[in-house]
């Protein structure tokens, strides 16, 4: 554990602050995570809980290892050759590394947003009934209408693009490829959401429509959002975890982070004086 309160220059060798949820469902639970990129500790020694169906932020400064930790959770990083991630990670109580789980499926169960929206070089309809197709969840074409449908409405894109589901996905707008993106994860019924800085290259109304449609989406995912905005955080998310040179320094409910930190290093980052 690390203390609380001390002096900045401790060396922290632990996770800190309450990573572990008593009082709400637990969606994903982590123990002991590790991960390096070949020589290079990204992530030490990292244990959290993410309770389900609400919206956990993960902030601290640029390269304390955000992105690498959130990666974990849908095996993301087996996708680069040099990284090894050990530890326990458990969606539902079933360990997300165990040989057995089929990656592809995992990644429908948590699926992900990334930084810059990514539709594919297709039409809107074809960016969200990919998934279907690939897992097979529509049998006719009226059902695939349906998903494609629910999932537009549910990312708050439907009365934008219901003329013009042929037209390729990268013609919208910034935000509008955003929400696409937001729509092709839902639409395979996924049960976590990992988003990776989803509004950094959206205009502050593009972002605005983004935070709401998290906020609504919080009833039915868990959700995951990795920010450098502690403002954003403080807006869309139920609890922050702050990360620090690949360590956990606290986690708790967004409010008494912002308001009362456990901690001088969360302490320093939130009030400005390093990140
Ligand atoms: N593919 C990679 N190969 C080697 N090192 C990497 C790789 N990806 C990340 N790292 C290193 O791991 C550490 C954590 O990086 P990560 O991107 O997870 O941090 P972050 O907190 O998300 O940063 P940012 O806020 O700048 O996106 C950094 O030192 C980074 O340089």
């Amino acid at each position: 554990m690390v203390s609380p309160m001390t002096d900045q220059k401790e060396v922290f060798t632990g996770t800190a602050g309450q990573p572990r949820i008593s009082d709400r469902d637990v969606k994903v639970s982590v123990t002991d995570a590790n991960v390096y990129y070949g020589e290079k500790h990204a992530i030490k020694s990292v244990s959290l809980d993410i309770a389900a169906r609400e919206v956990t932020s993960f902030i601290g400064p640029s390269g304390c290892g955000k992105s690498t930790f959130l990666r974990c959770l849908n095996r993301m990083n087996d996708t680069i050759d040099i990284c090894r991630v050990s530890g326990d990670i458990r969606l539902d109580q079933e360990d997300v590394y165990d040989k057995k789980v089929d990656v592809v499926e995992l990644r429908a169960r948590v699926g992900m947003v990334f930084q810059k929206p990514n539709p594919f070089p297709k039409s809107i309809y074809e960016n969200v009934s990919y998934g279907p197709r690939i897992h097979g969840i529509a049998r006719t074409k009226a059902e695939m209408d349906e998903i494609v449908q629910s999932s537009l409405e549910r990312a708050g894109l439907w009365e934008e693009v219901k003329d013009r589901l042929e037209s390729p996905g990268t013609g919208l707008s910034g935000g509008q490829q955003q929400r696409l993106c937001i729509a092709r994860a839902i639409a395979v019924s996924p049960e976590v959401i990992l988003m990776d800085e989803p509004c950094s290259a959206l205009d502050p109304i593009a972002t605005a429509k983004v935070e709401e449609l998290i906020d609504e989406l919080r009833s039915n995912y868990t959700i995951v959002i990795v920010t450098h905005s502690m403002q954003q955080a403080a807006r869309v998310s139920q609890r922050t975890a702050f990360f620090h040179l690949g360590r956990l320094i606290e986690c708790g409910d967004t409010e008494v982070i912002f308001t009362n930190p456990q901690h001088n290093l969360t302490q320093g980052y939130i009030t400005g004086r390093f990140g």
